[in-house]
Parts: structure tokens; C-alpha cells; sequence
């Protein structure tokens, strides 16, 4: 029986010739991944509930300080020391401060193939380059860190075959946010969302990252598309290797198959408070804004920096909009700042921030208040997500934040402006 990406990565994890859907395997971790948000817990039960402590590989561990830097509060302060003490003890690599922890795995380590477990749920994303990411807790972090190794029951595969292009002003955000209103915010549970197709074929390594990266909202155990020449183009500019690059075989079972044809694809909202409320962007209403957030894992690169700076331009934030930027990496930063891409974000009033979760993470910065409406390039739109309990998050594409941003309200960017 043939078998699909998700399982083929599977099976050379488990160090087995084939798995299939519903089996479980003992499988060999390729890298981990931990952020702030958890690692001291993970440390914590280290020290406090082991009896022989070890780590089995400390060269697969990456340990990202993301969420909370810099430290808003003595307590993070705390957390942030913990793990940096504890990385340094045990020679594991830390980034602090240098961007979101996926972007940093996208940009320095994630290859096809490769099993990733990350302790936070968007590890997801790194489906883009042809890898197996996936979200764990800090128990189970804690074991495949000690052991080197962790377990899996294979996922079935749900498999959208992609067609077309997306037209102008369209974006892979659109995208996944189009899919996860029709699938619904528990369409995928427990699957592999697998996308192919010459759709997929057509779209870059930045907005497989969006599709991948966004799974999870769907409930999916990961997100995966089908690598080809741009992974490895990709890989090599980034002196890595193209490996392991599985496809799926002809007679692999699917548990479905969606057709979906990019050119229909047209901008859309996801309206508070859940991800699946998806509605076509014009037709959202007059929607007043506090804030607008243009930054994440998902949605902080440098293509959507191009398109915000595109449409920004010469023009000016809302007097009654905070327009907070935070580039999801510092090699983006870097590379905003060589195009003049900051010059134009505060020509325009908007804020920009050091690369971090920011707004996304809604615990650091740019935190809403009671009664306030932010439109954001983020993951989430959870009731208090990104602040108090009764705020109010939309999420849209970095042109539709940005145009909001300016009109003071939910808008779509005009044709000329992009
Ligand atoms: C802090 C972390 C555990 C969490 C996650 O798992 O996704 C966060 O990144 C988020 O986006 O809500
Ligand atoms: S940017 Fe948002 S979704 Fe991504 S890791 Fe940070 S908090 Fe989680």
C-alpha cells in the first residue's frame, strides 16, 4: 500500500519500511524546539522529577527566548534567567531576541523529511519545507529530550489539491483563512493537512509557511506541502541540503480530497472570536479599529513587509489607529531596513518593535484594552487573546491590516495601492 508525506517521514523516523494510518510508532526525534513560553516548566520537572536527569542529544535541542522579550515582568525576567542558565549548563543552542522561535527553525534548521517536535503549536509550519512539524507539551518535551525519542500514532491525511494562481491583492493568508472557514476550526483533527497540486507548486516558500503554519487552527496534527525545486532552491541559498524530499505515492490513501482553485480565492476576515468565522472582507461592515498588528510567525516576513510598506507610503495611521510592526525575525528587520521599508512604516505613525511574538502573543506588547478592535496578522482571534477578556480581534492579510490601519477601520486595500 502506498503511503503519504506525513507517513513516509513517519516511517524513516521509526527507522521502519512503511506505516500507515492508525498505527503507533516509537520514532527518533530529528531537533526540538522550546520558547519562553514553557521551558522553565519543562526545566522545572528536570530538576525536580527526575531521578537520573540526562539530556540524550543537546545538538538537537534549540531553545528560542520569543514570546516576552524583553522581560515585561520580574517574573518572565525570572523564567528568561532559568533558561538561559540551564541552555548554557547544558550547551544547548539560544536564540534571545532574535526572532519568533519558527522563523528562526524555518530560517536555520528545519529540512525535508526531518520529524520536528516544538513545544508550542505552530511548529506546524515548518511543513513548508517538506518537514513533519509538530506541537508537544513540556511532558512530553521533557521525555524526548531525556530519551531522544518520542511517539506517534500516524495521522490520516487530508489532502487539498490545489489549482490556479491567487490573483492580485490575494494572499496565502487569504488563503488558509478561506480553508479553515470551510473545514472549520476542527475540520483537520488529528490530520495531516497535505498540500499539492500545481496551486501549491505555484506558490512561494513565504506563503507555504502561511498555509503550514496556520494547520493547527484547523486542529491539524500538522500541515505539509509537497516539496519541489523552490524547497530546495531555498535550502541551498541557505547552505543546506535537499533531502528526503517525500512525496506521495500514487496509491496512498487519503481520508479526503479537496479541490481548491486559487483564482477564486478573494480577501476575507475572520471575525471575533474564533478562526472560522470567516467572512469575505468587504462585506465585514463598518468596523472601527484601536490597533493594528502586522508581525507573527504567521504573517511578519519580508514579502508581507513589502506589501504593508507598498500601500503605507506616503500616507499616515489613522490618528486614532496604533500600528504596531514587529518584523518576525532580525535577518527580516535587516533586510527592512536595507529596503527602507522602516523609513516608510514611521514616515507613516506606525510603531516598530524588536522581533517577537508582540501583539500575536498579547502578553508583552501593544496589549488591548476593554471594548477595543484590533485587526492583526496574527494566529488567534481567542475571546481576550490579545488583551482584555472583552476585546475584539479580527484577523486578516498584511494588505488588509495595513489599509485598515490607515482608514481607521476594516478595509480592503485598493488595486493601485498594492
Ligand atoms: C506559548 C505557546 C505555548 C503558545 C502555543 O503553543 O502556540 C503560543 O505560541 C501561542 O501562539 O498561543
Ligand atoms: S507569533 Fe504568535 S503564534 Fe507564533 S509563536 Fe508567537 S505567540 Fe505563538
Amino acid at each position: 500500500m502506498g503511503m503519504t508525506i506525513g507517513e513516509k517521514i513517519i516511517a524513516r523516523a521509526a527507522k521502519v519500511d512503511e506505516v500507515h494510518a492508525g498505527e503507533i510508532h516509537t520514532i527518533e526525534v530529528d531537533r526540538l524546539m522550546s520558547n519562553d513560553g514553557t521551558t522553565h516548566l519543562t526545566i522545572d520537572m528536570y530538576h525536580n522529577d527526575l531521578k537520573h536527569p540526562k539530556i540524550a542529544d543537546k545538538d538537537k535541542i534549540v531553545f528560542i527566548m520569543d514570546h516576552n522579550v524583553p522581560a515585561e515582568n520580574p517574573k518572565t525576567a525570572q523564567a528568561h534567567r532559568k533558561m538561559r542558565n540551564f541552555a548554557k549548563e547544558h550547551g544547548i543552542a539560544l536564540y534571545e531576541g532574535k526572532g519568533v522561535c519558527h522563523q528562526i527553525m524555518v530560517e536555520n534548521y528545519v529540512c525535508p523529511g526531518e520529524f520536528i517536535m516544538g513545544a508550542d503549536s505552530h511548529t506546524c509550519t515548518y511543513g513548508a519545507l517538506g518537514a513533519f512539524g509538530t506541537g508537544i507539551g513540556c511532558t512530553d518535551f521533557l521525555y524526548a529530550m531525556v530519551t531522544g525519542q518520542s511517539w506517534v500514532l500516524v495521522p490520516e491525511t487530508i489532502r487539498f489539491e490545489l489549482t490556479g494562481k491567487l490573483r492580485k491583492g490575494v494572499y496565502a493568508r487569504d488563503l488558509m483563512l478561506t480553508i479553515i472557514g470551510m473545514v472549520g476550526a476542527n475540520g483537520c483533527n488529528y490530520k495531516v493537512m497535505e498540500f499539492a497540486g500545481e496551486g501549491a507548486h505555484n506558490l512561494d516558500i513565504d506563503e507555504r509557511l502561511v498555509l503550514c503554519n496556520l494547520a493547527v487552527e484547523a486542529g491539524a496534527k500538522t500541515g505539509i506541502v509537497e516539496p519541489d525545486e523552490k524547497v530546495a532552491e531555498y535550502l541551498e541559498s541557505r547552505g543546506r541540503k535537499a533531502e528526503n524530499m517525500f512525496v506521495s505515492d500514487e496509491d496512498a490513501v487519503f481520508e479526503k480530497v479537496y479541490h481548491i482553485n486559487l483564482d477564486e480565492i478573494e480577501p476575507v476576515v475572520a471575525r471575533p472570536h474564533q478562526i472560522d468565522d470567516v467572512v469575505p472582507a468587504d462585506e465585514v461592515g463598518d468596523v472601527r479599529i484601536d490597533e493594528a498588528f502586522l508581525g507573527s510567525c504567521n504573517n511578519g516576513r519580508i514579502e508581507e513587509f513589502r506589501v504593508a510598506a507598498s500601500i503605507l507610503k506616503g500616507k499616515k495611521v489613522s490618528d486614532h489607529v496604533r500600528f504596531i510592526i514587529a518584523p518576525a525575525s532580525n535577518e527580516v528587520y535587516i533586510q527592512a531596513l536595507d529596503e527602507g521599508l522602516i523609513d516608510i512604516f514611521l514616515d507613516a505613525g506606525a510603531m516598530v518593535m524588536n522581533s517577537n511574538c508582540s501583539v500575536c502573543w498579547g502578553s508583552c506588547q501593544g496589549v488591548i484594552g476593554e471594548g477595543e478592535v484590533l485587526i492583526s496578522t496574527g494566529t488567534r482571534n481567542f475571546k481576550g487573546r490579545a488583551g482584555h477578556p472583552d476585546s475584539f480581534v479580527y484577523l486578516g492579510s498584511a494588505a488588509t491590516v495595513t489599509a485598515s490601519a490607515i482608514a481607521g477601520k476594516i478595509v480592503t486595500a485598493k488595486e493601485d495601492e498594492e
